[in-house]
């Protein structure tokens, strides 16, 4: 029996498409019930048959991006992936507490982290009040800030250039762009598609599944759907710690050890608020993601 290498380009439910290294498609499963799922972007051990090959091991893992489902399971979306490109957009306007979702993911997993701000030709928008606090949040995390818009070659050369080689996914609401900067970036895309539809058998529903591209320059680009729910019951609350460091290093000023911060005397968070350096809107979300992940 013939075993190769090859990268898993889309993993849905029961299937996964593999590429090899000249880029041919091949639908594969994994061989027992109970092997691990692959996910996007893992590289694998697969052999031929029919009508679908067989996946025979997952290369060790650099990295797992799982989200939680809308019960908080978390499921694959990516893996050995070297930088999130966080989209955002003035329309749809931004969700902070999904960017923040986002911020405490890529901290979980020390993927670097790239905000895109996207649409700019829809310019009085930019500076809109959501668009200008999500860029300060990740200004105060030393996350790089690109802007650019699918209508501005320059801008997604910069992009291409600050990127080189790696694999990037991109992530971020529905409607942000993150498909035409995919477009924009890899210019066989559809092409790609196309052939994805048509080797998984699942016609135009692939489009909406998770997907990675071979990038000119040697990298990869992973498209991911644009998501409603980010749940992130499976990380630790101090996973979420790591994304509010000024909210972290108040609480270790209250008096309490299990301060609530509403009516205790000497809380830190109360202080921070009252001057000036907490955001009581930034402190709602970091409450509700510290909630969600103490269960
Ligand atoms: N004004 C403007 N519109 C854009 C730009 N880039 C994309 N769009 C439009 O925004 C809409 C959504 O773009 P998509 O690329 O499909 O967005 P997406 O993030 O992939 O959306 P999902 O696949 O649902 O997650 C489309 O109508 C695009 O034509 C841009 O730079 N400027
Ligand atoms: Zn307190």
């Amino acid at each position: 029996m013939h075993e190769s290498m090859a990268r898993v380009v889309m993993a849905s439910g029961d299937h996964c498409l593999v590429a090899d290294s000249d880029g041919s498609l091949n639908r594969c499963r994994p061989r027992r019930r109970r092997d691990p799922r692959p996910v996007c972007g893992d590289r694998v051990q697969w052999s031929a048959d029919a009508p679908d090959g067989w996946i025979d091991a997952i290369e060790p893992r650099r990295n797992l991006i799982e989200r939680g489902d809308f019960r908080g399971r978390p499921r694959g979306l990516a893996a050995n992936v070297d930088r999130m490109v966080l989209v955002i957009a003035p329309e749809p306007a931004p969700d902070a507490l999904l960017v923040d979702r986002y911020i405490v993911l890529g901290k979980a997993l020390d993927i670097p982290l790239l905000l895109w701000c996207h649409k700019q030709d829809l310019a009085s928008a930019a500076g809109s009040m959501p668009m200008q606090a999500i860029r300060q949040r990740c200004e105060d995390m030393a996350i790089p800030i690109m802007t650019g818009s699918t209508h501005d070659p320059d801008a997604l050369t910069r992009l291409e250039a600050a990127t080189g080689g790696e694999t990037l996914i991109l992530v971020g609401q529905s409607g942000v762009g993150k498909s035409s900067i995919t477009q924009a970036l890899v210019p066989t895309a559809s092409l790609r598609i196309g052939q994805i539809s048509a080797s998984s058998g699942q016609g135009r529903h692939t489009t909406s599944e998770t997907t990675l591209f071979d990038r000119p320059d040697g990298g990869a680009l992973i498209d991911s759907p644009g998501v409603r729910t980010l749940r992130l019951d499976h990380l630790n609350p101090s996973a979420v710690d790591a994304a509010y460091p000024v909210i972290a290093e108040a609480t270790r000023h209250c008096r309490f050890n299990d301060c609530r911060h509403g009516t205790e005397p000497d809380c830190g968070i109360r202080e921070g608020i009252a001057a000036g350096c907490i955001d009581p809107e930034a402190l709602k979300r970091w409450q509700r993601l510290r909630e969600e992940t103490a269960r």
